[in-house]
């Protein structure tokens, strides 16, 4: 899987995004360690906060299809420049993402900055922190 197929699936699933209200389709493409792609798009909702993220769907789905270990992911969007995930995507791909995996974001131009997990999101509140109080 190369990093540009990744990043071609990114904004192919992005047509799917449901978007009413901020009208910014957002695509993602998950790679996992045994090959396969799970791909995932923005999906807003009235309750405007309940909007799920590309980045989320997409893992939320390779979760929910017992996939935990992956490898890589492209995220794009109509951005000037490759479009940065928000907090909560970057606290939840955490959670699977090692230290060291890259996650290549893009635009439409294909304009692509690649950072590792661990500069995404410095200092990450994770599962062994929780081992004090239990
Ligand atoms: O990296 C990002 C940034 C934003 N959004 C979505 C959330 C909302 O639906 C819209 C505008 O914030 O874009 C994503 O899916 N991923
Ligand atoms: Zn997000």
């Amino acid at each position: 899987m190369t990093v540009d197929s990744l990043v071609q699936q990114a904004i192919t699933i992005r047509e799917r995004a449901y978007v009413p209200y901020s009208k910014f389709p957002v695509g993602a493409a998950l790679l996992t360690k045994s090959g396969k792609v799970y791909t995932g798009c923005n999906i807003e909702n009235a309750s405007y906060s309940l909007t799920c993220c590309a980045e989320r769907t997409a893992i939320f789905k390779a979760v929910s299809d017992g996939e935990t270990e992956f490898t890589a992911m492209a995220v794009a969007a109509d951005t000037d420049r490759p479009v940065p995930p928000c907090g909560a995507c970057r606290q939840v791909m955490s959670e699977f993402f090692q230290p060291d995996m890259p996650i290549h974001l893009t635009n439409l131009q294909k304009e692509t900055k690649t950072f590792l997990m661990k500069e995404l999101l410095p200092f990450a509140f994770q599962t062994e922190d929780l081992s004090e109080s239990n």
